[in-house]
């Protein structure tokens, strides 16, 4: 039996737009029929940029929205018609802060969350300290949650999340604001639970994440599915191509699409990564080398080094997301 199954997965959402005076109805097609399968036991990302449908998926598949067309089945169950045996058997983990109580302890917001997803009372007590030991949180346990660092609060939602034993956990930007340590620790903690057979359907912004611990990914853009597959074959989307970075600041939508234009570029992006802003540019291997057209089309902004590197699962997910006619581009870790 598989774990997940969307077949043709559907969502609008009816929207108000205009003034009250003029105030007009539409819908947002926030996922346009995405259809994938994922067996026990796997380690499965979803990809895409903001505003793709990722969390919207998520929703639908562990029943907190119902779909609007197509259907999903967890463990075999309905997700629209049987959303109890739905839940039972799932945990969902978002990151950011909501979710947990900051004056309660670690340990009161675990015996909290027990009672609430209907723990064994002589369970809970064996549950929570084993759940603290799995993430790391032996000793601190009494400590209220609001002096929790992010890296801390982010490994007790998780615990939160594993309480009932689910065997399917949605873990929904596990790794958003926190430290590359805590987020190095995060991972192996996530694919430390695959291996001991818990389905996991991640999604997030870090390429090197999802990389580093999926067994599968699903490219999602605005709404549909644009890829599937391991990383090796979605990095093989770019096989015979060469990137080239180059450092500059004011990169504008004008000079961005000139360097798209040019001869033998296949894509080109910004990325930002917080103190300068790189051009990536993808272009055929073998081909003119493009360096010297690029900096003439960033002419004024004096750009600075340039890096030529291998292609990465980053470099792919641009490739992809930017045939889908979307040039958005998440930062990277
Ligand atoms: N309740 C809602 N009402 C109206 N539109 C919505 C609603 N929820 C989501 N949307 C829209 O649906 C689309 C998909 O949103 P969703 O949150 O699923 O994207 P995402 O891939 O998770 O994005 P992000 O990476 O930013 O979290 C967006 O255009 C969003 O504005």
């Amino acid at each position: 039996m598989l774990a997940i199954e969307a077949d043709n997965l559907t969502r609008t959402f009816p929207i108000r737009t205009g003034g009250w005076l003029r105030a007009r109805r539409s819908e947002v097609h926030a996922v346009r029929g995405i259809s994938f399968e994922v067996p026990k036991g796997e380690l499965f990302g979803l990809l895409g940029p903001n505003g793709a449908g990722k969390t919207t998926t998520i929703k639908m598949l562990n029943t907190l929205l119902l779909p609007t067309g197509g259907s999903a089945r967890v463990l075999g169950h309905d997700v629209a018609t049987e959303p109890v045996a739905v839940r039972r058997r799932i945990g969902y983990v978002f990151g950011g802060d909501r979710g947990l109580y900051d004056r309660l302890s670690a340990l009161d917001n675990l015996r909290y969350f027990a009672e609430l997803y209907g723990v064994e009372p002589r369970e809970q007590r064996h549950r929570i300290a084993e759940l603290l030991d799995l993430v790391g949180l032996s000793g601190r346990e009494k400590e209220r949650v609001e002096g929790y660092s992010r890296g801390m609060r982010q490994r007790l939602h998780i615990a939160r999340g594993l309480l009932h034993r689910p065997e399917v956990l949605f873990l929904d930007e596990p790794s958003i604001g926190v430290d590359p340590v805590a987020a190095r620790d995060l991972r192996r903690m996530v694919a430390d639970l695959a291996a001991a057979g818990t389905t996991v359907l991640l999604t997030t912004h870090y390429m090197a994440e999802a990389d580093e611990l999926c067994d599968r990914i699903a490219v999602i853009a605005q709404g549909t599915l644009q890829a599937l597959g391991t990383p090796a074959e979605l990095k093989s989307v770019i096989s015979g191509v060469g990137v080239l970075e180059i450092e500059a600041c004011g990169i504008d939508d004008g000079r961005l699409s000139a360097v798209r234009g040019l001869p033998g570029v296949h894509s080109a992006a910004v990325r930002d990564d917080g103190r300068t802003q790189w051009l990536t540019v993808q272009s055929a291997d073998g081909a003119a080398d493009p360096e010297p057209d690029v900096r003439a089309a960033l002419d004024g902004l004096r750009p600075g080094r340039t890096l030529r590197r291998e292609p990465t699962l980053e470099d792919a997910y641009v490739a992809i997301v930017s045939r889908a006619g979307d040039e958005t581009m998440e930062p990277a870790a």
